[in-house]
């Protein structure tokens, strides 16, 4: 019997490895088909990570995905629990979409190649002049390119059950861009993964795609209202889906 620190460290080093020898040889797939940096490289990443979960015992059950079929582009925003996320991501990852990425990403080597392959497109956290800076860039390029644009407000990985307070930088896009915000939310990963524990067993993560948040008409001074809007609505749903409730709302 390995203790639970060994088996723990041997998942994730296996998913991380996993990661890095996939990226590896994906990389040189997307350049001969795709010849270079492009969303279109997301199909064939996609293809690759979405065999991962049968390695970690991971099922996913998915619901609403007809609410990414809107005209055009949208922001879609999450909830982010872990790296794991990856795999949660693509499983549901509609045509013609990009991330936002902090830019540590890209010095991971071919993890970051991939990622870099893909189309995500890198912000400086430290800086929220220049991470305003991209995200106009995206918001006008969005429309023109007709493409997605994938979030995470929470800023960081959160694994706590409940949802860190939101980032305003996802909800200035989409108004800036006169977009909807499609919120996805992914169910507490707490019972099968917590590396406080060292847990990290199968398990079954419910996915759940929420009806468009029009945008239209909306100007600079209503997205602290949106930004709140989201929130709550994405908060509700991972209580729901994650089927306990949660320390913090015990709490409040
Ligand atoms: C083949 C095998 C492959 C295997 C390997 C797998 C490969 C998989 C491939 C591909 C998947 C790639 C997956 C990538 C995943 C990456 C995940 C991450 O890295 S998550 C971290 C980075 N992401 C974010 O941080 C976004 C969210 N952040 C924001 O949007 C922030 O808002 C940000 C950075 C823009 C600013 O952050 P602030 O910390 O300064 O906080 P604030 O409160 O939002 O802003 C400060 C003030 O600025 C205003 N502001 C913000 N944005 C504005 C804007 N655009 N225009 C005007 N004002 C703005 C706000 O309203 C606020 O002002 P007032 O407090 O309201 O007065
Ligand atoms: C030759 C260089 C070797 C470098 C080795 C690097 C190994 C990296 C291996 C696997 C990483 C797989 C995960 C892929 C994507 C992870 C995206 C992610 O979840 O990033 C974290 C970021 O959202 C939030 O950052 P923080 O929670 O603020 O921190």
């Amino acid at each position: 019997e390995l203790s639970p620190a060994v088996n723990f460290a041997l998942r994730i080093s296996f998913y991380c490895l996993l990661c890095v020898v996939s990226s590896a040889l994906t990389a040189p797939v997307c350049l001969l088909v795709n010849g270079g940096r492009t969303v279109k490289n997301m199909r064939i990443i996609k293809t690759v990570v979405k065999t991962f979960k049968y390695f970690f015992g991971l099922r996913f059950e998915v619901k609403g995905l007809e609410n990414f079929k809107v005209e055009g582009p949208a922001i879609i925003v999450s909830n982010h629990q872990s790296i794991l996320d990856m795999m949660g991501l693509m499983e549901v990852l509609p045509d013609d979409c990009v991330q936002v990425g902090k830019k540590e990403l890209m010095y991971t080597g071919s993890v970051g190649l991939i990622i870099y392959l893909g189309g995500v497109i890198f912000i400086n956290r430290k800086s929220t002049t220049s991470a305003k800076m991209v995200m106009a860039e995206v918001a006008k390029t969005m429309t023109t390119e007709n493409v997605k644009v994938w979030v995470y407000p929470e800023g960081t990985r959160n694994c706590t059950g409940d949802l860190l307070p939101f980032k305003k930088g996802a909800f200035h896009l989409a108004v800036q861009a006169q977009v909807p915000v499609i919120p996805v939310v992914y169910s507490s990963f707490t019972t099968f993964y917590n590396p406080k524990k060292n847990l990290f067993t199968s398990g079954k993560i419910k996915v759940e795609v929420l009806p468009p948040i029009e945008t239209k008409g909306l100007t600079s001074d209503d997205v602290s209202d949106l930004t709140d809007r989201c929130f709550r609505t994405m908060r509700e749903t991972l209580f729901r889906l994650s089927g306990h409730p949660s320390e913090a709302k015990e709490s409040s």
